[in-house]
């Protein structure tokens, strides 16, 4: 039936967006855990229905690689989404706990959104538009999925000019104003993979004496950061903008990483669309293919369990304050 604010009692606050928060919930009536993202939109009552409406579409959202929906509705100017509670979070962070994540993960992880963005597109004919390391979540059955995609184009309107991210995933061309489409998701996943294999967002890239330095304490990446890692002074957005805009794109160090991976990252990096990989092409790459044919999510739900084991056991010191990066 349909969800209302009084069948919710919130658990705790999972996490602060820009423009969004999203709270664990318990639906009284079923007794089943949610996630309920809130959104605070000043529209008319008009565009407020219209965006329930649209958001109410991801009930046909059917996939293993796409966030499971239970309900969308509106109360005063806040616009509330009930979805499917990942127990493994968000990989942003995921990745603040860990040094970075390895290369047979990222592959898994690579299956699941190439999957799901195929599933967007063939089926509901929509891009994602805002694919990075916060919209792709986990659970401990080691399943990896993808949220806050454009399915109301009401609500992309309504929040364009507030969403902007403080690190931007955005392309080339999406942020030169230019026509983008699902080419421009292949940018975002490039560069969000390139954030996860070396351990910090790659604008601008770093030297490779940087790279050595983010390797040399732990190869297997395992260990926690130490206090400070990786709180280097990034580009102001603006600055990063025209670096993206105007800069060579990153690029993986070959010693690190497989030549498969580091070629399925220079093919999703193009700067320009007409060179830059498409959905398909990538489908038949040897780095997805070495990754595709796995049958179950144990080795994921494994080092998921590994990761969550070394924060909550505190089996080393990673349980202070972290410096935000
Ligand atoms: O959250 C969004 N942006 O995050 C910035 C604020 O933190 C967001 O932006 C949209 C634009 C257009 N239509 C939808 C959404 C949507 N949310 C959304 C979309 C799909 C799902 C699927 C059930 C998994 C869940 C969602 F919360
Ligand atoms: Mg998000």
């Amino acid at each position: 039936g349909e969800l209302k604010q009084d069948d919710l009692v919130n658990i705790c606050e999972l996490g602060q967006g820009n423009g969004g928060v999203v709270w664990k919930v318990r639906h009284k009536p079923t007794d089943k855990i949610m996630a309920r993202k809130l959104i605070y939109l000043e529209v008319k009552p008009a565009l407020k229905n219209q965006i329930i409406r649209e958001l109410k579409v991801l009930h046909q959202c059917n996939s293993p690689y796409i966030v499971g929906f239970y309900g969308a509705f509106a109360v005063e100017a806040q616009i509330s989404i009930c979805m499917e509670y990942m127990d493994g979070g968000s990989l942003d962070l995921i990745l603040k706990k860990v040094m970075r994540i390895p290369e047979n993960i990222l592959g898994r992880i690579t299956v699941a959104v190439l999957r799901g963005l195929s599933y967007l597109r063939e089926r509901h004919r929509i891009m994602h538009r805002d694919i990075k390391p916060s919209n792709i979540l986990v659970n401990h059955q080691g399943e990896i999925k993808l949220c806050d995609f454009g399915v109301s184009a009401q609500l992309i309107d309504s929040t364009a000019l507030t969403f902007i991210g403080t690190r931007s995933y955005m392309s080339p061309e999406r942020l030169e104003g230019t026509h983008y489409g699902v080419m421009s998701d292949i940018w975002s996943l490039g560069l969000s993979l390139v954030e996860m294999a070396v351990g910090r967002y790659p604008i601008p890239p770093p030297s490779t004496e940087d790279v050595v330095d983010l390797f040399k304490e732990d190869p297997h990446g395992n260990r926690p950061r130490p206090e400070g890692y990786g709180s280097y002074r990034g580009l102001a957005i603006f600055e990063l903008m025209e670096w993206i805009v105007n800069e060579a794109p990153p690029t993986l160090p070959r010693s690190l990483f497989s030549a498969e991976f580091c070629d399925f990252i220079d093919r999703c990096l193009k700067k320009s669309t007409s060179e830059r990989a498409d959905l398909n092409s990538l489908l038949n790459h040897s780095f997805y293919k070495r990754y595709e044919t796995e049958s179950d999510n144990q080795d994921v739900a494994a080092w998921i369990r590994q990761v969550c084991r070394t924060e909550s056991d505190g089996t080393n010191d990673n349980n202070h304050r972290r410096v935000g990066t």
